[in-house]
């Protein structure tokens, strides 16, 4: 009997999922996990790589056991997962080191500060694409080997392997200890700092310039290749597909031609733009990124604009603030005035990402009178996110030589039609929602799909993506623009608030300028 199903595996920041979907890209079968977020100082953030190895194995068995399938049943299995997150573990045991240090964690910020004060700080954006920044891998891992004398010996005798939660994962499920296949791909290689999107290789100078051994860091294979076998509750099955989560969304969103861009809304938010074979090198602050790499095929690549603030801002509402009950209550809230009141957020909680990069800038409520209600300030909030997706197009369009047309949207901010309606009118382009709303999980099914011919080609997929709802921009264009430019001011101030006051745990200084 053919392969009924693909199954995908989501790992995100705060949960896990495990989804079947069929050869339409339906979803057949759903299971869910979140794991714990450990905050054992203010801006540290760790997840228990066990326990998400723990939860992907149980969201296994669920997915398959709701539709009554068996490992038979599936054509194989592809993996999305939350980039730039690291773990460190023992080759013999299995056994992390310690914590996974999560990619919103802080911890690096001095170390950052002093190499890039190097005199061959450049060779970093040259050739991993990327700014000198705490939000990428390599840091991260250099900190957890200064943290434990003994390490760097264990890792330069291949002892102790490190690696992204793809790579995680895919050992795992081969087997872990006993034969697990230790390898990455470029979408999730390309956010270390160590590997050369040029090249597509590690990079020794790279590697030199962070103290990083690489005999402790996986082969680097295609984005869509079979891995190895999978054993346990998947006994047998091809893995055949490993991406980067948001890379993932722009395949399952079936952006497979330069100019066609999508953006995940979530706890942040991610535009990538895809720009077909050519590398652009941002000259406005957009990340270089791969996109996917067919097996055999030279890869695609990708400009990435990533906002660290957005629907995080919505929780903080509800759970900082207490000015909402549930995350959805933000809209009916934020419709009932007709405008923001005057009030502008900069949204700076965690720095300021693309296109500014500027890690120590810290929030700003701008123009507060008391004519303004926590309505205009939810309004505020949505708004938000709004100017922020309009900086990185803008700066996209400046850079890519396919300008976007409509932006694909998806992530769980987009159940907010208000929301919706304020980023059409912010960036003055359509903004679509397609049918299949969990794209991030769909986009490695269809990798792994595509390897094993599960899928014939990308013009069925493109057949399976439909259009569910789409908002078109208001005609107001200089209103919009004045709203813009004040919100923008307001931004300023993170920068100025910190310059000024020194208020951010280590404050690098760095700011407006080149990234
Ligand atoms: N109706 C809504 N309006 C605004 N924000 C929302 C709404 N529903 C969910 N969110 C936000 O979306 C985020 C969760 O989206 P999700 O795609 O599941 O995130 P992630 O994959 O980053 O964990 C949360 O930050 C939440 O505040
Ligand atoms: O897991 P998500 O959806 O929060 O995405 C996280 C990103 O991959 C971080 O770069």
């Amino acid at each position: 009997m053919p392969s009924r199903y693909v199954m995908s595996i989501d790992q995100g920041t705060s949960s896990t999922r495990s989804i079947l979907f069929d050869q339409a890209g339906q979803l057949v079968s759903f299971a869910q996990l979140e794991h714990s977020q450990h905050y054992p100082r203010p801006g540290w953030i760790e997840h228990d790589a066990s326990e998400i190895w723990h939860n992907v194995s149980r969201t296994i068995q669920q997915a398959l056991a709701e539709v009554d399938a068996t490992p038979g049943d599936l054509a194989a299995v592809g993996i999305a997962n939350q980039r730039e997150t690291v773990v460190v573990w023992d080759r013999r045991t299995g056994i992390p080191v310690g914590p996974a240090l999560v990619w919103q964690d802080l911890r690096t910020e001095q170390l950052i500060a002093d190499l890039s004060a190097r005199s061959d700080a450049a060779v970093v954006a040259a050739r991993s694409g990327l700014p000198l920044t705490s939000y990428f891998s390599a840091p991260r891992l250099r900190w957890i080997l200064d943290a434990d004398p003994g390490l760097r010996a264990r890792a330069e005798a291949g002892q102790v392997l490190a690696g992204t939660m793809e790579t995680w994962l895919i050992w795992n499920l081969t087997g872990g200890p006993d034969g697990g296949v230790h390898v990455t791909e470029p979408t999730n290689a390309s956010r270390t700092l160590l590997f050369n999107i040029h090249t597509l290789t590690w990079d020794e100078d790279l590697l030199a310039f962070f103290g990083i051994p690489v005999a402790m860091l996986p082969e680097v294979r295609p984005s869509m290749q079979v891995y190895g076998r999978a054993r346990g509750p998947l006994a047998g099955v091809p893995i055949a597909a490993a991406l980067g989560d948001q890379q993932s969304s722009l395949v399952g969103q079936t952006c497979f031609d330069a100019g066609q861009a999508k953006c995940t809304f979530g706890t942040g938010s991610f535009v990538l733009l895809n720009t077909g074979p050519e590398l652009i090198v941002s000259q406005h602050g957009m990340l270089s990124t791969i996109a996917y790499q067919v097996e055999g095929q030279p890869p695609v690549y990708a400009l990435e604009g990533p906002m660290a603030s957005t629907g995080s801002l919505v929780q903080w509402l509800r759970d900082g603030l207490g000015l909402i009950q549930t995350v959805g209550e933000i809209e009916t809230l934020a419709a009932s005035v007709p405008d923001n009141g005057g009030c502008h957020v900069a949204p700076a909680f965690y720095g300021m990402f693309a296109p500014r990069w500027w890690p120590d800038a810290r929030g700003v409520i701008a123009g507060l009178t008391n004519y303004v209600t926590k309505a205009h300030l939810a309004r505020a909030v949505l708004e938000a996110t709004g100017w922020q997706t309009r900086e990185v197009i803008d700066a996209m369009n400046t850079d890519a030589h396919h300008p976007i047309t409509e932006l694909r949207t998806d992530g769980g901010m987009t159940s907010n039609n208000l929301l919706m309606q304020l980023v059409a009118d912010a960036i003055d382009l359509p903004v679509v929602r397609p049918t299949v709303r969990e794209t991030v999980a769909l986009g490695a099914a269809y990798a792994a799909g595509l390897t094993v011919g599960y899928w014939a080609d990308l013009q069925v997929l493109r057949r399976n993506w439909h259009r569910a709802a789409t908002w078109l921009p208001a005609a107001d264009r200089p209103h919009r623009d004045s709203e813009f430019n004040t919100w923008r001011s307001a931004v300023d101030l993170t920068f100025e608030w910190t310059a000024k006051t020194g208020q951010a745990q280590s404050f690098t200084g760095r700011g407006p300028g080149p990234v």
